[in-house]
């Protein structure tokens, strides 16, 4: 497979899922966290996450909000914490595959891409 890039990333769509994709190897997930590094891989390689902090609870759940309008675009579904009034970690898997899909990796470079908009 090619190197993945973000933009690449950011041009796919996601592929609705509902079993049956091959659950991407540890070594796969890390090419494509190459593309986003703002994400880390979990110890079983079946989950990537990124935190976010904002200014205050307000802005925490508009961010949230609007994850959740891009996850619906997407049709693939982050699992969304506020881990402190002003904090989110956001949870990345294919619950379909229990595992990593290239789909985690389009919607967590849509993802980072709102956050670099908003800042
Ligand atoms: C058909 C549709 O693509 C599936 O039901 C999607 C919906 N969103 C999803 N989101 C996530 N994160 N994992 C899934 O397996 C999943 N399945």
């Amino acid at each position: 497979m090619n190197q993945p890039s973000a933009e690449s990333l950011c041009q796919s769509k996601c592929v609705p899922c509902e079993g049956g994709v091959p659950v991407l190897s540890r070594v796969e997930s890390e090419g494509f966290l190459t593309a986003a590094p703002h994400w880390s891989l979990n110890g079983d390689a079946n989950m990537i996450h990124r935190n976010v902090a904002r200014t205050n609870f307000v802005e925490a759940m508009e961010l949230l909000n609007e994850i959740a309008q891009l996850a619906e675009t997407e049709g693939h579904h982050p699992d969304l914490h506020l881990t402190g009034y002003c904090k989110v970690r956001i949870d990345l898997t294919t619950h379909a595959i229990g595992g990593l899909s290239e789909n985690d990796f389009i919607v967590a470079a849509k993802i980072d891409q709102l956050l670099s908009a908003d800042e």
